[in-house]
């Protein structure tokens, strides 16, 4: 698979602070897919994503777009010759301009009423060409926010924080019709998010970063079911952080829980002390289930029932579990469960 862009142990520090920003990042994005870089305010997104589009230059480490260089030693090139296209959090239209005028603006190609109209087409919004953008929703200006940033065929589209103005019901939609345009555009897509919802439902790849340094890259359901550290486990859903032993033949993990099977088998060694990452969704109710606790309380989500469970056997301290439970399930508090967790859930993480 062709690689869009490259960064090689990118590192950024403002003027007049002592941390850098963005320290030693290296990352590769395959062609035509959406990455997300995810963490939390401050962790080095935003300083990232401007570092790509050249708005940002970095001290050490080279950029490479489309297989060229576009920062390193002695290369500089700048925003405008990199092919990139941008949408912004407030997606920055001209209130002055149609539709029209707006996605064509700075399109200097002869093709250019063809070219707007295929952007349209792709972003559903045929005939709304003479409207003025004030006149649109915040879903239809984003769409027209994301045809400008097509229409010139960039090598590469980066979107900040694309979903933040959006109310909830319309978030997913445009997380959908967003993931649609930038697939049948074949672009490739990175945008930074806080939201682990955003970049769940969105993305091909996750990028978490802390403190601008990338903790994980990986897949949504292998950074949801196997976080490599306790933070991307605390920062990327919800988790029950456990402390065990390996036992011998390395398929399970003696805790205060309870025996937990675990399928990472292969970075085990047998006697090892390890953290674990029990995913809340994880778990099921079962007769034979190893862990045996008592309902502490219970909350109705819809989608599921999020139960606290107090575990009962054991001895040395309170545990209590944070559980995901079929909405179905008739319980209440104080009644007894035994429970079991798959071991696509549990994931042995570094403190
Ligand atoms: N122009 C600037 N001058 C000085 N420091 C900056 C500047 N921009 C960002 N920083 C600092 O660099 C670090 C990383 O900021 P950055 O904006 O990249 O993080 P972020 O993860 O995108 O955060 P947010 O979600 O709040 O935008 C932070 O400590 C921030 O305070």
């Amino acid at each position: 698979m062709e690689t869009a862009i490259e960064l090689k142990g990118i590192s950024k520090t403002y003027k007049g602070e002592a941390r850098a920003a963005v320290c030693d990042v290296s990352l590769k994005v395959k062609r035509g897919s959406i990455i997300t870089l995810l963490g939390p305010s401050g962790c080095g997104k935003t300083t990232t994503l401007r570092l790509i589009a050249g708005f940002e230059r970095p001290e050490s480490g080279e950029i490479n777009i489309g297989g060229k260089l576009m920062a390193g030693d002695n290369t500089w090139v700048s925003p405008e010759k990199r092919k990139i296209g941008m949408v912004f959090q407030d997606y920055a239209l001209f209130p002055h301009l149609n539709v029209e005028e707006n996605i064509g603006f700075g399109y200097r190609g002869k093709d250019k009423k063809q070219r707007v109209q295929e952007v349209l087409e792709m972003v559903n919004l045929q005939g709304f060409e003479n409207k003025g953008v004030h006149h649109l929703s915040g879903g239809q200006q984003q769409r027209v926010a994301l045809a400008r940033a097509l229409a010139k065929r960039p090598e590469v589209v980066l979107l900040d924080e694309p979903f933040s103005n959006l109310d909830t019901n319309l978030k997913q939609t445009m997380r959908n019709e967003v993931k649609r345009i930038l697939k049948k555009a074949n672009a490739t897509g990175i945008l930074v998010s806080h939201d682990q919802k955003d970049a769940l439902a969105i993305s091909d790849e996750i990028v978490v970063m802390k403190d601008g340094i990338i903790q994980q890259k990986g897949s949504p359901k292998k950074i949801y079911q196997f976080p490599r550290n306790a933070f991307v486990a605390g920062f990327v859903g919800e988790s029950n952080m456990m402390e065990g032993v390996v036992e011998p033949g390395k398929r399970w993990i003696a805790t205060d829980i309870g025996r937990i099977p675990c399928n990472q088998y292969h970075i085990l060694t047998e006697g090892e002390e390890v953290l674990l990452s029990l995913r809340p969704s994880g778990f099921e109710i079962a007769e034979e289930g190893d862990i045996k606790g008592v309902v502490e309380s219970l909350s109705y989500v819809g989608e599921y029932l999020e139960a606290r469970v107090a575990v009962v056997n054991q001895k040395k301290k309170k545990i209590s579990l944070l559980v995901y439970l079929h909405p179905n399930e008739i319980l209440k508090q104080g009644d007894p469960l035994n429970l079991r967790v798959s071991p696509n859930f549990v994931s042995v993480v570094k403190s």
